[in-house]
């Protein structure tokens, strides 16, 4: 984390915006004394929360808001951002870059916000927790703080210790902690006091609100027994009236089966009395039936004679029809074959003129092809006779013009010949003279050579060769000469004559031309002859097609005939099969229409055989009732007597049972009366129904019952007057007590949690201050030797048995000199001292970035070469701002800020960066 920027708005001597950069490593501020540096450390300090307006130089906190100067006016608000990068994330906070702003008005009105999101002033310490920053923290050092760390109160001291420490989180904790532990104590003091009150109350009314309970299950108890009383009375009439119910439902039920049973025999005797005329009636009416039954049977047996002679009759006729049918279904049979047989013959003629009809189709279009051919052929015997036309009109051109040509080669050699003074016999002469030099010298060396063969035979070994090539090199010299006069002689524009664009060349052109087109013409005359030869050939084979398409065509006829001849006698032998099988229908409707006739009259004869039997049973049947009616009429006779004496002894006892009857009404209806007076009794006393209770199950008898309610009473009268608003006072009370009670319990077990907090928290914090206060006490020493070049320092806790509370007192030994209480030390070397005991804190607990505003005033020139040695050193793990006057401490430096008043009152940063190369004097002149 490095501080990138601090943005300044109407804060005390910053009367414009201003934006300060700051970089890694050293930055010197610098400048002339009341320019405005210390206002920069006082504005990062007040947004890190300082809230003293001594530390910050003011009287008031609104001191800090720009004044205003002769040329402005005052501003209303005082503004400071401080931009910082968090990369490394050391806040805890999930930004890379972290924005504080603090802002005050006038009106004393005042906010923070982190990131431009509106916070608390705790939530801005929170954020810098053990971090080394902070407004009392190590991070900012000037003159006061020096001051702070050496005065003579070891007290004082701690708290950068503590920070260094990181237990500054703890003490927060530990602060809240003890607070939250004051407030329980406090709540516990409250709810005792209160407890004891409610205390007082609760027993006075416990008290009375148990005589009130006991009156009331008094009451309960004397109401229970007044109910059993009236329950015992009330089972008892509901018991007769029951009883006296069932006994009437009886008589009533007894009364109605008599009644039903005299109705009964009524009816009975008036059904009999019915029965009995309807079987006199029914009896008149068989007798008739058996004699008109008799005549009916006489009849049918005539008739049943007359069907039988039918039936032999059809069956007669229907063996005689299928004797005729049998005859015809074998005529049907042989017709049916030669049908099939002529069918077949039929097929294979229309196969064979199928057959034949294809031919034909085929030699026609064969026939239609060599037509369309031999048409073909004359268009390209017609086409070649045109092409030979053209061939022989441009043939007869290029004649034209090869003559010309001709002529032309003939006048340009003349002219040619003429301007090369070319003589043909001076050629021809030179010709013959170089032939003859040639056949001498031939000679002359053959004549050598028979010499030199003789000389060879002769043995002469020397002949005369030096003197031979001599006649031989002149011979071929003048055969050189001979040649190139002959040469000379050649017109030379013969050769424009055969070159490409010569005229030789164009005639040669021409020639193949007419080359050219005399082929063509040739092969057309060939290809025309071809032509007509094959044209011949093929109107002969056409021809012969011809022909022997006429013959197929007529076989094609000849089959069709056939084929018609067939057709008719296939139809004849339909004819005949159709009016076969119409004759052997007509035979099987006529046996049918037999079969028919013949189910009819055995079906007539069936029936009148079934009613001659059905007439016989019925007979029998009605000659069977009679006798049973004329028994059934005796039988009723004797029934109806019996009945009427029946009905009159039952008439003597419904009487009886009427009387009854009329009684046990009287009876109840005097019971119902009592239980209804029971009940209106017992809800005028208890404005409560009896019939609430009538489920409820009495155990006691009436006596125990009267002499126990005599008891209840007697003590509940003894009770005397009762409070009954004290039983609901009571539970009130009892409520809140109770809840007190508990109340109390709670806060004694959160003092319990709260002091284990406290003494977690202390142990932990003493752990870690002592093992940060080792560190620095070693290094402490370290430091002080380096910077002052020897010596000795000393750390001590004045109280070791309480390290947590205990002063811290600083002991140093400048070289040379005795261990001293800091207080015994020169300013500068107190300032040396501080200096080495923040380096110490430093190497523990480095803070992300360091403000020394102007600690290195009171050092000598020995001791600022020191103080900026170890500046750079740390410079490697901090960020240092360093406010000074002192050209070493600047010379240190990796980066240089100027602070100027160019208008008076207005503080103005110039940024240097380059110290003593790119802007050397303007720095020179700002220090
Ligand atoms: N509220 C304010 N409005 C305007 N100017 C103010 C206000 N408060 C302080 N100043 C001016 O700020 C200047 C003091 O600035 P500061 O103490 O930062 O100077 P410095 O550069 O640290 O000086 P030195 O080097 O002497 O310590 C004074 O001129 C004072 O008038």
């Amino acid at each position: 984390m490095i501080l990138k920027a601090v943005e300044l708005f109407g804060f005390k001597s910053f009367g414009e915006k201003t934006r300060i950069e700051f970089r890694e490593g050293v930055t010197a501020i610098v400048g002339p004394n009341g320019c405005g540096k210390s206002n920069i450390v006082d504005a990062i300090k007040w947004v890190l929360g300082e809230q003293s307006t001594k530390t910050l130089r003011t009287s008031s906190m609104e001191e800090v808001i720009f004044n205003g100067t002769e040329d402005r006016k005052p501003l209303n608000v005082a503004e400071v951002t401080l931009i910082l990068s968090n990369n490394e994330g050391h806040l805890p906070l999930d930004f890379d870059e972290i924005a504080i702003r603090r802002r005050v008005y006038r009106s004393g009105e005042s906010e923070y916000a982190i990131n431009n999101a509106p916070v608390r002033l705790r939530d801005v310490k929170e954020l810098f927790f053990d971090t080394g920053i902070g407004k009392s923290a190590y991070s900012i050092m000037e003159q006061g703080k020096i001051d702070q760390i050496l005065s003579s109160r070891p007290e004082d001291r701690r708290q950068i210790f503590e920070e260094a420490a990181g237990i500054t989180r703890y003490r927060q904790r530990e602060v809240e902690a003890n607070q939250k532990l004051l407030r329980t104590e406090e709540n516990m003091v409250h709810v005792e006091s209160v407890l004891r009150e409610v205390e007082k109350r609760y027993h006075a009314l416990k008290a009375q609100a148990e005589k009130v309970e006991r009156y009331r299950a008094l009451s309960e108890e004397i109401f229970q027994i007044e109910i059993k009383q009236s329950l015992l009375k009330y089972r008892r009439i509901e018991k007769a009236l029951v009883r006296h119910r069932e006994r009437l439902r009886e008589r009533q039920e007894e009364r109605s089966r008599l009644k039903e049973q005299i109705h009964r025999l009524n009816d009975s005797v008036e059904d009999s009395l019915d029965t009995m005329g309807s079987l006199e009636h029914d009896l008149a009416r068989y007798q008739r039936e058996v004699y008109g039954l008799e005549v009916k049977r006489h009849s049918l047996s005539s008739q049943m004679t007359l069907l039988s002679e039918q039936i032999s009759e059809i069956e007669g006729k229907i063996s005689t029809d299928r004797v005729r049918e049998q005859h015809l279904r074998d005529r049907l049979l042989r017709i049916e074959s030669s049908i099939v047989e002529k069918e077949k013959e039929y097929e294979r003629i229309l196969e064979e003129r199928r057959h034949i009809q294809s031919q034909i189709q085929e030699w026609e279009e064969s026939i239609a092809v060599s037509e369309r051919q031999i048409i073909a052929f004359e268009q390209e015997i017609a086409d070649s006779e045109g092409m030979i036309g053209e061939l022989e009109r441009e043939r007869e051109h290029l004649h034209g013009e090869l003559a010309n040509l001709t002529e032309e080669i003939v006048k340009e050699l003349d002219e040619g010949l003429k301007r090369s003074n070319f003589s043909a016999k001076e050629r021809v002469s030179l010709s013959h003279a170089l032939r003859e030099s040639l056949d001498h010298l031939l000679a002359r060396i053959r004549h050598r050579r028979e010499i030199l063969q003789d000389f060879k035979r002769l043995g002469n070994p020397d002949p005369p060769f030096e003197e031979w090539l001599e006649e031989m090199a002149r011979a071929v010299e003048q055969a050189r000469d001979l040649y190139a006069a002959y040469l000379a002689t050649e017109p030379s524009f013969l050769e424009a004559f055969t070159a490409p664009e010569g005229i030789i060349t164009k005639k040669r052109a021409i020639d193949n031309l007419l080359e050219d087109v005399t082929k063509k013409i040739q092969s057309s005359r060939e290809r025309i002859a071809e032509l007509q030869t094959r044209i011949r050939e093929v109107r002969t084979r056409n021809e012969q097609r011809r022909k022997s398409l006429e013959d197929l065509r007529l076989t094609s006829t000849r089959i069709a005939t056939q084929a018609e001849a067939l057709r008719e006698t296939v139809n004849a032998l339909l004819r005949d099969k159709e009016e076969t099988l119409s004759l052997i229908n007509q035979i099987q409707k006529e046996v049918d229409l037999s079969n028919r006739r013949l189910d009819t009259v055995k079906a007539s004869l069936h029936a009148l055989e079934r009613e001659q039997k059905a007439l016989l049973q019925e007979e029998a049947s009605c000659r069977e009732k009679i006798v049973q009616i004329e028994r059934n009429i005796k039988e009723k006779n004797s029934a109806i007597s019996s009945h009427e004496n029946e009905i009159k002894q039952k008439m003597g006892e419904l009487s009886r049972l009427q009387e009854d009857v009329e009684r046990l009404q009287v009876e109840v209806a005097r019971y119902e009366e009592e239980i209804k007076g029971l009940e209106t009794y017992f809800e005028d006393q208890h404005g409560r129904s009896l019939r609430e209770f009538l489920q409820m199950e009495v155990q006691e008898n009436p006596g125990d019952l009267a002499r126990v309610l005599a008891e209840k009473r007697e003590e509940r009268r003894r009770l005397g007057n009762v409070n009954f608003m004290a039983a609901e006072e009571f539970k009130d009370v009892k409520d809140r007590y109770e809840f007190l009670v508990s109340q109390l319990s709670d806060l004694n077990k959160a003092k319990e949690n709260l002091t284990t907090v406290l003494q977690e928290i202390r142990r932990e914090s003493r752990e870690l201050f002592l093992a940060t206060y080792e560190k620095i006490k070693v290094n402490f020493h370290q430091v002080f030797r380096r910077l002052f070049g020897g010596g000795r320092a000393e750390l001590k806790l004045l109280d070791p048995s309480d390290p947590l509370e205990s002063g811290i007192e600083i002991f140093a030994q400048p070289p040379g000199k005795k261990l001293e209480h800091i207080g015994l030390l020169s300013g500068g070397e107190r300032s040396l001292t501080a200096v080495a005991l923040l380096f110490a804190i430093y190497m523990v607990k480095p803070s992300p970035f360091c403000i020394l505003d102007e600690i290195d005033a009171p050092l000598d020139e020995n001791n600022i070469g020191r103080f900026v040695e170890l500046l750079r050193e740390f410079s490697e793990r901090s960020q240092f701002i360093v406010i000074t006057h002192n050209k070493k401490t600047i010379t240190g430096a990796d980066n240089l800020l100027g602070v100027t008043m160019e208008e008076s009152g207005i503080s103005k940063i110039v940024t240097i960066r380059l110290l003593g190369k790119e802007e050397p004097s303007y720095a020179e002149d700002i220090v």
